[in-house]
């Protein structure tokens, strides 16, 4: 596969040399191939913003170098980049309708009139904004700026598309149902795509692949099912999914027939030897450290499980959160219908062996997912 956008070990140093250097971004290597949409995504300021802004050219790579379709592109000032692009601050022409604004875009096709026109109803339509576009940009919201400066972007065919929070001012209804037709019309249009978001959904509901970024550092690199089901560290675990990952240290118990998992005095997770493989049982008898993550779909109620005891029980429409207290700590469990524990019950909680994932406590890295080796 041909790679459409390329990263090599970019960083990005704000104010070098003094006592404010920051290190937004480390040593970052991303590709992006040719017709994908990949969503650069993590808390506030993980350094997503400052990637984005080193492709699109409004910052400064310190170190590194960004290709674009094979021609490294880093030098250049950003209208020489094939870069379209959706910024906050990338304002609309203000004495110009929104019309003429989206059309601009469009100048240097030099296409017949008609196509134009065609070509921004069309846009307009899909971004719900056909009834503004003979205003002129001061006169329209922030949400409705926001949808003219994507269909901006989106109406051009360039090299690369570059959208920094497409959807940040939107109301979550129209998100939802833009969210959709976005994709539609990238992947229609055969558009390669990069994104920032700090919504997780927005991610997984428009991203081929995600970047997940910590601290300046890419933590992953994956589809959305590879992040829930195959996190490679403990950030990646626990960041991903919601309600988040629950995660206990344990100590490993392993004889010829029993794996054990202890959380604390006493509560133990017991499983035959036959759940892990022969490798991965090896690898946590000699490690010194383990975590354990389960996710709060995967813990079970059950009749035979271990005892917690229910602290908060939220019902949210169309399934409960149960918060207990367990192993000395606490454990959530999501429940598809309006579950009956109050606080102060005494539940069970059962995990199966194929919902666990084991990470190294001191590297913080997976060492498996399901009882078999990461
Ligand atoms: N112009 C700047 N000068 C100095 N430090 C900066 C500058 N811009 C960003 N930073 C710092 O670099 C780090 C990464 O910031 P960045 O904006 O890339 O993160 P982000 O993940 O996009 O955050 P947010 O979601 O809040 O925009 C942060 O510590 C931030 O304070």
């Amino acid at each position: 596969m041909t790679s459409q956008l390329h990263l090599k070990s970019v960083n990005k140093r704000y104010n070098p040399g003094t006592d404010h250097e920051v290190h937004a971004v480390q040593d970052l290597d991303l590709e992006v191939v040719r017709g994908e949409i990949v969503a650069l995504l993590g808390s506030s300021g993980c350094g997503k913003t400052s990637t984005l802004r080193m492709i699109a050219g409004f910052e400064e790579v310190s170190a590194g170098e960004v290709l674009i379709d094979g021609r490294r592109i880093d030098r250049l000032a950003p209208a020489k980049r094939g870069v379209a692009m959706a910024f906050e601050g990338y304002s609309l022409y203000p004495p110009l309708s929104i019309r003429e604004n989206i059309a601009f875009a469009l100048k240097s096709e030099k296409l017949p009139q008609s196509d134009v026109d065609n070509r921004v109803e069309q846009i307009a339509a899909l971004l719900e904004i056909s009834d503004i576009l003979d205003k002129r940009p001061n006169a329209i919201s922030g949400g409705q700026q926001q949808r003219a400066s994507l269909g901006r972007a989106l109406i051009r065919r360039a090299d690369l598309h570059v959208l920094d929070e497409p959807m940040g001012q939107l109301e979550p209804q129209l998100r939802a149902i833009l969210r959709g037709r976005i994709k539609h019309y990238i992947k229609e249009h055969e558009l390669t795509a990069i994104l920032v978001t700090h919504d997780q959904t927005e991610a997984n509901a428009l991203a081929d692949r995600i970047a997940v970024m910590e601290g300046g550092v890419l933590q992953q690199f994956d589809t959305p099912e590879h992040l829930k089901n195959r996190p490679a560290n403990i950030f990646t675990g626990a960041f991903i999914g919601e309600p988040p990952m629950n995660l206990f240290s344990a100590v490993a118990g392993v004889s010829a027939d029993r794996v054990e998992l202890r959380l604390s005095a006493d509560t133990a997770l017991s499983y035959p030897a036959s759940a892990f493989s022969e490798e991965l049982r090896q690898r946590i008898q000699h490690d010194d450290g383990i975590m354990i993550g389960i996710r709060p779909h995967s813990v079970q109620l059950t009749e035979e499980g271990l005892p917690a005891e229910v602290f908060a029980n939220q019902w949210l429409g169309d399934q409960t959160h149960i918060a207990a207290r367990f192993a000395g700590a606490s454990i959530v469990s999501v429940v598809h219908d309006l579950a009956l524990p109050r606080p102060g019950d005494q539940i069970k909680v059962s995990i199966a062996a194929d919902d666990l994932h084991i990470f190294d406590t001191k590297s913080g890295d997976a060492l498996s997912h399901g009882g078999s080796l990461a």
